[in-house]
């Protein structure tokens, strides 16, 4: 969908900010671009939408060079959102919303019309959309910022950095929301950040990339962390390269047993939720995990329980069973073989 080729962005007072860059970004996923300050993340994302030229080489979009049309036309036709939201301030919410369809010339009304069922799209109440951006929570501006983008419906979407401003919960919450969008919306998204973890949770492909704006490698999440193609990035993927790789692999798998009946019982709610761990006068908490949840995740209760059990329920929160720390543990390391062998 978006493809680099032998792109080089050198700026007029001589710095190299994208050296050599050939790289592939499929239509429909989310390639991620990390790696430390300067290496040249902003400017590749800029160069797609045409805020920055290249100096040298080509870059497509739907298989058209960019070069090769109006910068305005082609900014409208990509969704853009920054860190901060970048919001006008004497705008309301909706009619910020509705800026790029105002621009390609839609009605009033119908342009406020998708900018409100947008709002909802992207998890805002209704009664926001008459605020202005300073009467809105970080977390909310950038659920704005978010809406402003897909206004048009453009197949690509380009976010830099788009929750760095937000807190640590804010921006779980604002990751999540993105996955769900995604998977309705199968955008062609390129996403930039400083945040590995975020990069893991996010990325279909991360390309990492280095001071001098090289691109060291461009791999699915599993595959980086299982084989990162030198010191470099696998100093920058971090110490906690397996268990990262853990919150990529799901319980599914994982062998149910009935629960125990020793010292320590599941205590239920009557449709058959688990609520605590129960010994004699003792309890203690659970958090009961689902199909969907993480090996890490699985591992972790794992550990706080007082069995070394997890308790496993369905979609309705009704325990179906539970799951030992050997077992979890065997596939975990199951993962780890796996990536490695699919990897080499
Ligand atoms: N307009 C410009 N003129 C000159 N140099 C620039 C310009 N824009 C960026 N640079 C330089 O190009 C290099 C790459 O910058 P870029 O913003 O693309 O990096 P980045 O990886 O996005 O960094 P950060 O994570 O800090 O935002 C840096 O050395 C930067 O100082």
């Amino acid at each position: 969908m978006i493809q680099f080729d032998a792109v080089h962005k050198r700026f007029p007072n001589g710095t190299t900010a994208v050296n050599d860059l050939s790289l592939d970004m499929p239509e429909g996923g989310v390639t991620v671009l990390v790696g430390s300050s300067g290496c040249g993340k902003t400017t590749t994302l800029r160069m797609i939408n045409r805020m920055v030229d290249p100096t040298s080489g080509t870059i497509r979009v739907g298989g058209k060079d960019v070069l090769a049309q109006d910068a305005a036309e082609l900014r409208r036709s990509i969704g853009y959102v920054i860190q901060q939201a970048g919001l006008f301030p004497h705008r309301t919410v909706l009619d910020n919303i509705a800026t790029v369809p105002l621009l390609l010339g839609w009605n009033r009304k119908k342009a406020r019309a998708r900018a409100a069922e947008l709002l909802e799209t992207v998890g805002l109440a209704a009664d926001s959309a008459k605020r202005y951006p300073h009467q809105l929570s970080g977390g909310q501006q950038q659920r704005v910022g978010v809406a402003r983008a897909l206004a048009a419906d453009p197949p690509v979407l380009l976010m830099d950095e788009p929750f760095g401003a937000v807190d640590p919960v804010v921006r779980a919450q604002l990751q999540d929301e993105l996955l769900r969008l995604q998977k309705e919306l199968s955008k062609t998204i390129v996403f930039v950040t400083h945040d590995i973890d975020e990069a893991v949770r996010l990325g279909d492909r991360i390309a990492v990339f280095r001071t001098g704006g090289h691109l060291v490698q461009c791999a699915p999440p599993a595959e980086l962390l299982a084989r990162p193609a030198d010191d470099f990035v696998a100093d920058f993927l971090g110490a906690e390269r397996g268990l990262k790789l853990l919150s990529l692999k799901t319980l599914a798998d994982v062998p149910q047993g009935p629960a125990p009946e020793g010292d320590w019982t599941l205590a239920l709610d009557p449709a058959g939720r688990p609520l605590h761990w129960a010994s004699g006068d003792t309890e203690l908490p659970l958090r009961p995990l689902g199909d969907g949840d993480s090996l890490l995740a699985a591992l972790d209760e794992s550990l706080a329980s007082p069995t070394g059990l997890i308790a496993r329920v369905d979609a309705a929160g009704v325990l179906t069973g539970v799951s030992s720390r050997d077992d979890i543990h065997a596939h975990a390391g199951r993962a780890h073989t796996e990536a490695r062998t699919v990897a080499a």
